[in-house]
């Protein structure tokens, strides 16, 4: 098969007929990422990565199963701190800090970055009990300012005038895309700066991803957004920037143009016209 890739009025058309965003201009660095080595006990999972993650855009991150796409994102917000066994070393620096540091104040740290998941995982309660909880954790608002804030987060990720009259019913009666927009809402309701998407519509009908894809390209306008997908044409539709990991490093990135047209790396080529993963 020879591989082209051609322009289109819309943007450029790639490798494997990936249609990709046609503004190349990436921001200034929100995070440095500098010789990030990530071990699950004995087993490296993460090889000597260093890169930037740009200010108010959207970092698409991509590769096979397995290549340390989620094991990174939870590097970004220290999930990985939970759990005895696993390390990172290196530094990740955001705000002058080195967040893998051992001193650093997780709690801050992850209402700083906050995280949304490959399922929808809204908890057990009413629609407004799901925002105004993780709020408490970090702040104590009046009554009138918490409805605020509830309105101000369901607003944003694109919801509220679909459960403006049921915030006393449980949020488990929402449909699967609405669900993960609440969660998104929970997450931005306690103002992150930075806002990590796990495959976060792969659990999702057409309908809701492409909901879910409108909402990441809104919320970039003030977030800085970093998406793990397995779909090439999702991290072409969303992300400025892209990142190609294989087996634990970090391959190539560049502005999603550069990425699904002319690659630099003939692995890239590979994985992104699907002769593997
Ligand atoms: N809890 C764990 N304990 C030990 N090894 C792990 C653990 N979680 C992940 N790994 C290993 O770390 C490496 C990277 O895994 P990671 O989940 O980050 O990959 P991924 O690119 O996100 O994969 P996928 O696309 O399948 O989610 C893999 O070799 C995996 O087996």
């Amino acid at each position: 098969m020879s591989i082209t890739a051609e322009t289109t009025e819309t943007g450029t058309k790639g490798f494997g007929g990936v249609q990709a965003r046609s503004e190349e201009a990436i921001n200034a660095s929100r995070i440095s990422i500098r010789n990030l080595e990530f071990f699950y006990g004995e087993n490296r999972a993460l090889k000597g990565i260093d890169f930037e993650i740009p200010d108010r855009q959207v970092t698409g991150m991509i590769g096979p199963s397995g290549c340390g796409k989620s094991t990174l994102l939870r590097v970004l917000n220290r999930m990985y701190s939970l759990y005895p066994g696993q390390r990172a070393t290196g530094e990740v620096m955001m705000d002058g800090e080195n967040i893998i540091a051992p001193d650093t104040d997780l709690n801050a740290l992850r209402a700083k970055v906050g995280m949304v998941f490959q399922k929808p995982t809204p908890f057990p309660m009413t629609i407004h009990e799901n925002i105004a909880f993780g709020i408490r954790l970090h702040e104590k608002l009046s009554k009138s300012q918490m409805d605020e804030r509830i309105e101000w987060a369901l607003t944003r990720a694109a919801i509220w005038d679909e459960v403006k009259d049921r915030l006393d019913a449980s949020a488990l009666g929402l449909s699967g895309g609405q669900q993960q927009r609440l969660c998104i809402a929970r997450t931005i309701a306690v103002r992150p700066e930075v806002i990590l998407f796990d495959e976060p519509t792969s659990a999702l009908d057409p309908i809701s991803t492409l909901k879910i894809e409108e909402l990441i390209d809104e919320l970039k306008r003030d977030f800085t957004l970093v998406i793990v997908t397995h779909n090439m044409q999702q991290a072409a539709r969303c992300a400025d920037q892209v990142a190609f990991f294989y087996l634990g490093e970090l391959i190539e990135v560049a502005p999603a143009v550069q990425m699904f047209t002319a690659p630099k790396h003939p692995k890239t080529q590979e994985y992104i016209t699907g002769r593997f993963g």
